[in-house]
């Protein structure tokens, strides 16, 4: 079973707070969930794999450590994964990044495939697919689904907000995928959507509703 990671940084906790707020408008929810995701990559990432190389410093030679080569790959699920993935290329900025269009039927829930592109070396990546909202989980199944048929390996997700039930199902399916969340709420309401959540990701960050 995948393990279930929840980033309580205070930092995050602050932050999450306002990006629920339904006051906060666009500009701010924007920038709030850039930082969010810069955070938890630095939680994410704290088990990537260094390589030793020497360095000179002013004063003398010495064994530094880096990134081991060619490594990381970043999935953001169209569209609001786009959301979070400038904060983490911020801290990142070697990774490459491979886009999955999926949208939510209102109607039935199910995702809608309808956008793929992915590096050509993704399959030598460990892949992190992003999206604020883990709901039903049927999106993020989905988007595992699309990296494992490609032969992907290493796959985490990153998300803001799960509800329980996205947890399992995504456990179910991928159970070697580790989840990382910034909160995990309480449930789904008759819609899918998160309770009490932050409402439509992708409509708060791009202003279409
Ligand atoms: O866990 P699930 O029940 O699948 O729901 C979560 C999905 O729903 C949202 O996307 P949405 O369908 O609203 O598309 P958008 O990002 O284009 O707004 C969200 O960003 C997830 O991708
Ligand atoms: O609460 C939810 C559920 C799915 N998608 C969202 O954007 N929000
Ligand atoms: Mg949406």
């Amino acid at each position: 079973m995948g393990k279930l990671v929840i980033c309580d940084h205070p930092l995050i906790q602050h932050k999450l707070t306002f990006i629920r707020d339904v006051r906060t408008n666009t500009k701010d929810f924007r920038e709030l969930v850039d930082e969010v995701a810069s955070l938890m990559a630095y939680e994410i990432t704290r088990e990537v794999p260094l390589e030793t190389v020497k360095v000179q410093t002013p004063v003398a030679e010495m064994d530094g450590k880096i990134l081991a080569g060619r490594m990381l790959g970043l999935i953001p699920i169209l569209r609001a994964g786009l959301g979070m993935l400038d904060g983490i290329l911020k801290l990142i900025p070697a990774a490459k990044v491979g886009h999955v269009g999926l949208f939510r039927d209102p109607e039935t829930l199910q995702p809608v495939e309808y956008y793929t592109k992915l590096p050509t070396d993704v399959t030598e990546r460990e892949l992190i697919v992003i999206d604020p909202m883990l709901a039903t989980g049927g999106s993020a199944i989905a988007a595992i689904d699309v990296l494992k048929k490609r032969g992907c390996t290493q796959i985490k997700m990153m998300n803001l907000i799960a509800a329980p039930e996205g947890v399992k199902a995504v456990q179910e399916a991928h159970p070697d995928v580790d989840i990382y969340v910034a909160a995990l709420d309480e449930k789904l309401d008759d819609h899918g959507y998160i309770v009490p959540g932050l409402g439509d990701a992708g409509d708060r960050l791009f202003g279409t509703k």
